[in-house]
């Protein structure tokens, strides 16, 4: 009974959190922009118009809504957090704030500092133009081939073509089978003062994904936008099918972000937080969440409120809720910041474990070689590598 009420509160919050995202929320939804003429045209000059059109056609507030946590901002950013982590993903978008990137607009090429994602393209399988190299350099393993990819514009509004894969949504059942494939297609992303993402493409499989590129290159803003807690220009994110913007709900309940920032509703108590997340996610299980507080030695913070706990036991205790959680995509912004040695110790031990796994794509950020078993990497400093 207790239970029952606490899923109906946490249900609420989740819709409540949504629906504050979608109402509240900069940047621009999926379609804002269409038929402005800001897709497809692979020159320079169309990846400049691209690159001014969104911040003309959308004067919203976004700068406002996503103003870095140390700049007081309204916290409109973690309005738009997603709902599970609801309160974890919210603190976690909230504060690390800082800098974060335009990949595409730093890599060179277009003037005003706006290029896509070129690299080198080769037909597919499928038929679809991907991106070798570079960005996969993945370390060895099977799969870096399709790690990421790019799909030439060409294609603005998208179309059917442009979702989830021609039908992905229908494949969910047989992609859940093979294991999870998280499917970032044509992203399109910007800020107000500038654009981060550009026809970014990518494709992320089980095992370790390490996400790495250098200050500001956009790690945090594309974790944020694969996490449901931003929401791209344009472009589609799906995992297994189930597409991030079209049903978040299903997607959220299956992916977990992970940062280090403090939670909204920073007085609950670390308990009560755990409670509120074990609640969002059916399928969890608390011995689980106990086992992992227990081995990252943060047990006799329960009783704490969030907002007593040094920024270690905060990661602690996030660490353990992602660790712990039946997700099938693990979202891990700089897992090792704050950590203790024991605890990174621990860490990768943990990480090297989900590395093993079939069933959960882990993508993580980490300035520092993990020292774990990385499947593929995709470096936002290279995107043009072959
Ligand atoms: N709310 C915001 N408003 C405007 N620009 C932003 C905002 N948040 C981030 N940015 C910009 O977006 C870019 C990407 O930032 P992001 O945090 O994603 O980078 P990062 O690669 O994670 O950086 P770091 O390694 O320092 O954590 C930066 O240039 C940053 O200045």
């Amino acid at each position: 009974m207790a239970l029952a009420r606490v899923h109906a509160v946490a249900s609420f919050v989740l819709a409540a959190l949504l629906a504050q995202r979608e109402h509240g929320g900069p940047p621009a939804k999926p379609d804002a922009g269409r038929g402005r003429g800001r897709g497809a045209a692979v020159d320079a000059g169309a990846a400049r118009h691209r690159a001014r059109g969104p911040g003309a056609g959308h004067q919203r507030a976004d700068g406002a809504a996503h103003r870095p946590w140390r700049q007081g901002r309204a916290r409109a950013d973690r309005r738009a957090a997603p709902c599970h982590g609801g309160l974890a993903a919210a603190s976690a978008f909230g504060g690390t704030g800082g800098a974060r990137v335009c990949a595409a607009a730093r890599a060179a090429g277009a003037g005003d500092g706006v290029r896509r994602w070129p690299g080198a393209w080769r037909m597919g399988a499928s038929g679809r133009p991907r991106l070798s190299g570079a960005w996969l350099r993945g370390a060895g393993a099977a799969g870096g081939d399709s790690a990421l990819y790019g799909t030439r514009a060409g294609r603005p509004g998208g179309g059917a073509d442009s979702g989830v894969d021609g039908g992905g949504e229908r494949n969910m059942a047989v992609e859940q089978k093979d294991g999870p494939v998280l499917r970032i297609r044509d992203l399109h992303f910007h800020f107000d003062t500038r654009p981060v993402f550009v026809d970014f493409c990518a494709q992320i499989e089980p095992g370790i994904t390490w996400l790495r590129g250098a200050n500001g290159m956009g790690k945090t803003t594309l974790l944020k936008l694969v996490a449901g807690a931003l929401t791209a220009n344009r472009g589609t994110i799906a995992l297994d099918g189930i597409d991030c913007a079209a049903q978040p709900l299903a997607y959220r309940l299956a992916a977990f972000y992970c940062g280090g920032d403090l939670p909204d509703l920073p007085w609950l108590t670390v308990q009560e937080f755990l409670d509120l997340h074990l609640a969002l996610y059916p399928a969890a299980q608390a011995r689980l969440v106990e086992r992992q507080l227990d081995a990252f030695g943060v047990t006799g913070t329960l009783g704490q409120a969030l907002s007593t706990l040094s920024l270690g036991q905060h990661k602690k205790v996030q660490l353990s809720l992602a660790l712990a959680l039946p997700v099938r995509l693990l979202l891990l912004d700089e897992p090792f910041n704050g950590l203790d040695a024991a605890a990174v110790a621990y860490l990768r031990g943990q990480l090297a474990e989900l590395g093993a796994r079939q069933d959960v794509c882990v993508l993580l950020t980490s300035h520092l070689e993990p020292l774990v078993a990385v499947r593929r990497m995709l470096d936002l400093d290279r995107p043009q590598q072959a």
